[in-house]
């Protein structure tokens, strides 16, 4: 979709500047009267839009339970025309944030959603779930990313959040290893701009002796971790949030974690941010158990199965091309039913309810021993 843009505006002489002291300055009691003019009309609206958002929980029927009102490729459409229409001055991640929450809440009128993430409270996946889910859910923390899985196949969470891959880490395997064996679906995908800070309840970074954190986290901030704290103990655990925890019990220990942990665990930033790349950003994909219709800018991941012979990539490869459907990823994996069998994680453009991709999915199944479609879902939004 083209962004419409306001035409600019027309080209006129430059005012001339008046005196400092005829500059009339803004009345500040009229210009809150108009923001309250302003807030009365948008609650108004938002009021409105809750009874309608019912009246389409309605409309559907009675169902069973929160998550059969819930629609992705819905809410991913109503907030890429909130990015089509933005003109400013709010940027999209701010607005697209606002409007997820609005739509949070309308959803949670039925009931909320119950999100499991890789816990405890703190963590980055559970800023992950807020973005994408906005905060009228309830959040499930769980000790480990197969038992997100599990609780999600078992029914106890109505969707998951789990990390994939790292833009300076790479992949996260064992969250693509659970794909081999589970039979969820990939239904949604989030983009998180991961930002470090070094927490202790010290205020001072000479205090720190020790360092906890996640593996990941460590590799994140390798440069700084050389450059401010070369002698301090680095103690590898869980997850930050559980760094944060520990970190919480003396002066000389810190964290590396996100702010958010910070607010949980009462800690302060001695640094932040500290990662090695300003574009760090991990992707997180949502489980559940259901393969949702097309939004219209899709992704789909499938799990190729295939004996490792000559040829192998080149024929899995082949039929996206000849559909014209463009590939963002592929990653082998050893698989899990015979030795020398291969695994492929592939991610293309498109919705296997689409005619290119479902014909290029038919072609590539001649040739493996096993397709599996992961899903097709909404390409994250701002
Ligand atoms: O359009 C729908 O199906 C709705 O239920 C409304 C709405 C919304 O607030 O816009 C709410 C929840 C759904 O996940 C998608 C959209």
């Amino acid at each position: 979709m083209s962004k419409s843009k306001k035409p600019p505006a027309p080209k006129q002489a430059p005012a001339r500047k008046a005196p400092a002291e005829t500059v009339a300055k803004p009345d500040l009691a009229i210009l809150r009267e108009r923001i309250d003019g302003i807030d009365r009309h948008i609650q108004q609206l938002i009021a409105e839009r809750a009874q309608f958002a019912n009246q389409v929980g309605k409309a559907k029927g009675k169902l069973a339970a929160a998550v059969d009102y819930y629609r992705p490729e819905r809410e991913a459409q109503v907030l890429r025309r909130v990015v089509d229409r933005n003109d400013g001055p709010l940027n999209d991640e701010v607005l697209v944030r606002l409007f997820r929450e609005i739509m949070s809440a309308c959803l949670a009128q039925q009931e909320p959603l119950k999100i499991g993430f890789l816990g405890p409270e703190g963590t980055h996946s559970q800023q992950a779930v807020y973005k994408h889910f906005g905060h009228s859910i309830h959040g499930l923390p769980l000790s480990s990313i197969e038992e997100v899985f599990q609780e999600v196949e078992a029914g106890h969470a109505d969707f998951g959040v789990v990390p994939v891959e790292n833009s300076t880490q790479g992949t996260i395997q064992s969250t693509l290893d659970m794909f081999l064996t589970s039979r969820l679906k990939i239904c949604g995908e989030v983009e998180l701009r991961v930002h470090q800070h070094l927490l202790s309840r010290s205020g001072s970074i000479e205090d720190i002796e020790r360092v906890y954190s996640h593996p990941q986290s460590f590799a994140q901030c390798k440069a700084w971790l050389r450059q401010y704290l070369p002698k301090a103990e680095k103690i590898p655990v869980s997850s930050n949030a559980e760094a944060a925890r520990r970190a919480r019990s003396s002066d000389d220990a810190a964290a590396i974690a996100g702010i958010s942990a910070a607010n949980v665990y009462g800690l302060k930033s001695l640094a932040g941010p500290i990662e090695d790349r300003p574009d760090n950003t991990t992707r997180f994909l949502v489980i559940g158990r259901e393969l949702f219709p097309p939004s219209g800018n899709d992704r789909t991941s499938l799990l190729v199965f295939i004996k490792d012979q000559p040829g192998a990539l080149y024929h899995v490869l082949a039929p996206f091309a000849k559909h014209g459907l463009s590939m963002n990823r592929i990653e082998s994996r050893p698989g899990h039913t015979g030795l020398w069998q291969y695994a492929f994680f592939i991610d293309i453009g498109g919705h296997v309810h689409e005619d290119a991709m479902r014909r290029a999915v038919e072609e590539l199944d001649e040739y493996a021993q096993e397709v599996k479609v992961l899903g097709s879902y909404p390409v994250a939004i701002a």
